[in-house]
């Protein structure tokens, strides 16, 4: 501990750090890049692994940048601004292969070139702030990375640019009307979060206050004031959250104002999208992750296509002007309800979508005999659970789709199918994250 040392930066981790593996032992070193040369000094000590913290770049990678964010580094959001974009599309990239050549003993593993962003910046079309700072001077944020300390953040850069001028009104009127950011201390205050959502395609804004309690007198005032300087705004809602959890929303929820959803479209597809529903952040790629989903699925119209994991019916929508039906299955009932009004909206007669745990459902499906051409999974994080992968393989499809948004579960969930006799055909990265370490995968699973 304490010990100061000259490292040689190997790799970058996707959260941000560089990892040096002299002797043998690997030191994390925030902020350093590959191939760099650094002075730094080790703060944390493990038997595995140590931490060191940058002093000095002795030599600089042709991969760095001055990072623009004025808060990097204290946010918990970006992660890789310090790389050029260029540079964090080939860690990314071998991101998945690395995962794949150590969590399923692929040596060659089959990734194809990532499909970057054309718009690196302000891609996000949803954000959930904190609310912090004292009463009387309440101000919006972000969390500092693996803690709830709060990082005041005027404006996000991977947000799009009314979320500052909207979220700095949100807090001015607040603050007239003497609301306090929550302590969850003293148990004192009201304002939890402020999430934002923006529409892409048609330029629409919701904006969800989240509260500690119900009470609130002036909500109906608090949207009329907001929607009077941001016209684009649709929809206001109060969500209630009493409770000091990690989730964000409570189950209660009151409209203040216009209307319950924002529309959104991806593609043709028209979407409806509730406050609380899952919609890849990313609109934009987003469309470029459907359509490898579309091209490596090489489906075809006869195809009857199940999708674990459907959320508000997207991709399903998307996949079901191609084939002969496509069977969602997502366990949040909003969602469930949001993607069959979807296909309504779009004249969508060959989609349905099914409420319940995919691991559940799935199974089910195949004892009563069911069969699919095509199984699509699109998880959390987490992956898939092993009855989950037998399920799938039980509905004998000539292929698995699999959309992951993890490298590592991803890798894991392959081998797993290996044993099913599924074998990896190819695997697509596309960075729905810029600027983050995240990077999402398109991979397909052919019967051997
Ligand atoms: C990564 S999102 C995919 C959404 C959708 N495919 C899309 O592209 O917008 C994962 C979805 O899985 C749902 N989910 C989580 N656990 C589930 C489970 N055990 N069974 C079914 N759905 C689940 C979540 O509610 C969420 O909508």
């Amino acid at each position: 501990m304490g010990e100061e040392r000259t490292f040689s930066v190997e790799t970058v981790t996707q959260e941000g750090e560089g990892l040096s593996r002299g002797d043998g032992f690997v030191v994390f070193v925030p902020g350093a890049l590959p191939g760099e040369r650094v002075r730094a000094r080790v703060v944390q000590l493990k038997r595995d692994y140590a931490r060191a913290e940058l002093l000095a770049l002795e030599s600089a990678s042709p991969d760095r940048t001055p990072p623009p964010c004025p808060v990097y580094g204290r946010c918990g959001g970006c992660t890789l601004q310090h790389a050029t974009y260029e540079a964090q599309l080939r860690y990314k990239e071998a991101f998945v292969r690395d995962a794949l050549r150590r969590l399923a003993q692929i040596p060659e593993p089959p990734v194809l070139p990532i499909c970057g962003a054309k718009e690196p910046w302000r891609y996000r079309n949803k954000v959930q702030m904190v609310a912090g700072g004292s009463p009387g001077a309440l101000r919006v944020g972000y969390y500092a990375r693996g803690t709830h300390a709060f990082v005041p953040v005027d404006d996000c850069l991977l947000a799009p640019e009314e979320f500052a001028s909207l979220a700095a009104e949100a807090a001015k009127i607040l603050n007239a009307f003497g609301l306090a950011p929550y302590d969850e201390a003293r148990r004192t205050g009201f304002v939890r979060h402020l999430v934002l959502r923006k529409s892409f395609a048609y330029g629409e804004l919701m904006l969800v206050l989240v509260t500690a309690r119900r009470e609130f007198p002036q909500g109906q005032a608090f949207a009329r004031e907001l929607v009077r300087r941001f016209p684009a705004l649709v929809s206001v809602w109060q969500n209630v959250q009493p409770r000091p959890t990690n989730f964000v929303f409570g189950d209660e929820a009151r409209l203040l104002y216009g209307r319950e959803t924002l529309r959104e479209r991806l593609g043709e597809l028209e979407l409806d999208v509730t406050y609380r529903s899952f919609l890849q952040v990313n609109t934009r790629q987003a469309e470029v992750l459907y359509r490898e989903v579309e091209a490596l699925g090489e489906f075809r119209p006869e195809d009857e296509v199940a999708e674990a994991y459907s959320g508000i019916g997207s991709l399903s929508l998307w996949l079901a002007r191609k084939v002969r039906r496509v069977s969602g299955v997502e366990v949040v009932a909003e969602a469930v309800r949001d993607a069959r009004e979807n296909a309504r909206k779009n004249g969508i007669a060959n989609a349905e979508f099914h409420l319940g745990r995919a691991e559940e459902v799935f199974p089910r499906w195949a004892e009563a005999g069911r069969r699919a051409d095509v199984v699509v999974v699109n998880p959390p994080r987490k992956g898939l659970p092993p009855e989950m992968i037998r399920a799938a393989a039980a509905l004998s499809p000539r292929a698995v789709v699999y959309v992951s948004c993890n490298p590592a579960t991803l890798a894991r969930d392959v081998a797993r199918f290996r044993e099913h006799g599924y074998d990896l055909q190819v695997v697509r990265p596309v960075d729905l994250f810029p600027q983050t370490g995240h990077v999402e995968s398109v991979a397909v699973l052919r019967r051997a």
